[in-house]
């Protein structure tokens, strides 16, 4: 079962995702990045490798596409805030560019 993180375990699972380019979303328990590309086709080759990984894991972004920048938002619904799996797909996001 998922579980929404802890005060001590949030630090350092999400430190190392702060220092490349993810932040805390104000109002709510969730991270953001926006990714950006050369052009729409990179982009959408990038959503499309993440969402194979969002969909074998059974967890799923929040996200958005403009042309060549890509806006993610990571939590976990289930528990209404940040779990382990957003740390993970975010490091696999940041792992896929
Ligand atoms: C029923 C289904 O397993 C759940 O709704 C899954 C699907 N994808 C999900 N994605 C995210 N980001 N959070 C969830 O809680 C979640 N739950």
């Amino acid at each position: 079962m998922t579980e929404k993180l802890s005060e001590e375990t949030r630090g350092p699972l999400l430190k190392p995702l702060f220092d490349t380019g993810w932040e805390l979303v104000e109002g709510r328990d969730a991270i953001r990045k926006t990714f950006k590309f050369g052009d729409f086709v990179e982009a959408f080759a990038f959503m499309t490798k993440a969402a194979i990984w969002a969909e074998k894991w059974n967890h799923h972004p929040e996200w958005s596409n403009i042309y060549n920048k890509v806006t993610v938002l990571l939590t976990t619904h289930d528990v209404e805030g940040l779990s382990a799996l957003d740390a993970k797909l975010a490091r696999k996001m940041d792992g896929l560019i």
